[in-house]
């Protein structure tokens, strides 16, 4: 499998490495929670631009966005905007995703942008290629707050995502139950030893997956959201309670 560094981190090597994300709705909101990230120390921190109430304000997300850059130092940054359709904030125009992705790009302040598979193979490839163009890493993601699709087709999104371009291959999915879990666990197992040329990201959300988010060493996945104050998903640990867990799921190695 190939690696992905970014700045000092590698993907596909070692623990799972933990994202924390930013959310808020304001300048100050932002500034709080980015405060709270910095003192819990995670790898990497994801700025959820979907909460950010003038995110369709293309001077002042470029203004966050440096802003956010200068405080995160040497800390990779993260750029998403989660659409409502997969349990974002904020609904958004194919025109205007399309749109937000590109001026992420262009600003140079990300090292790693979301894409939604969702949102059109098409422009998944084509902010591929313009990311390699600009040295910005691209996860693709796909995400089912309802439920969790049959194996076969957790498989066929991720290798989706990877035909398509993507540095990392992320999947987010809602248990009903804890056969559920073992169906997200036992696709992610298959993709990184039989089909993954890339990282594999995958969770299984609520509070009956948190195992997912601390086993991802054990089953293949390369990166666990973490909380820092606010949670952004459903089943995120917080970042000290997710350290120590994954140096215990590593005592025997
Ligand atoms: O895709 C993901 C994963 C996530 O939904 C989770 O379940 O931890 C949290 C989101 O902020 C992130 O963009």
């Amino acid at each position: 499998m190939n690696q992905v560094k970014i700045r000092k981190l590698v993907f596909g090597e070692g623990r799972p490495k933990i994202c924390v994300p930013i959310t808020g709705r304001t300048r100050e909101e932002i500034a709080l929670r980015t405060a709270e990230l910095k003192a819990a120390k995670p790898d990497l921190a994801e700025w959820r631009a979907d909460w950010y109430e003038e995110v369709f304000d293309r001077e002042k997300l470029e203004t966050t966005l440096a802003w956010l850059r200068e405080e995160l130092g040497e800390l990779p940054l993260l750029v998403t905007f989660r659409t409502r359709e997969e349990g974002g904030e904020q609904s958004v125009s194919p025109e205007d995703y399309a749109a937000f992705l590109r001026t992420v790009l262009m600003s140079g302040q990300a090292d790693l942008i979301d894409v939604e598979l969702f949102r059109g193979e098409k422009l998944l490839r084509d902010i591929c290629k313009e990311a390699k163009a600009q040295g910005v890493k691209v996860i693709a993601s796909s995400h089912d707050f309802e439920k969790t699709p049959a194996k076969e087709e957790i498989l066929a999104r991720l290798i989706r995502m990877q035909d398509c371009g993507a540095d990392l291959l992320k999947l987010a999915v809602m248990p009903q139950d804890a056969a559920d879990v073992l169906t997200l666990l036992s696709a992610t197992l298959e993709m990184s030893e039989k089909y993954a040329k890339q990282p594999v990201v995958t969770m299984s959300m609520g509070a009956k997956g948190a195992v997912s988010r601390l086993a991802g060493e054990v089953f293949g996945s390369a990166m666990t959201f973490g909380s820092a104050g606010v949670a952004s998903a459903p089943g995120q640990v917080s970042v000290p309670e997710l350290k120590m867990a994954l140096e215990v799921l590593r005592q025997g190695k």
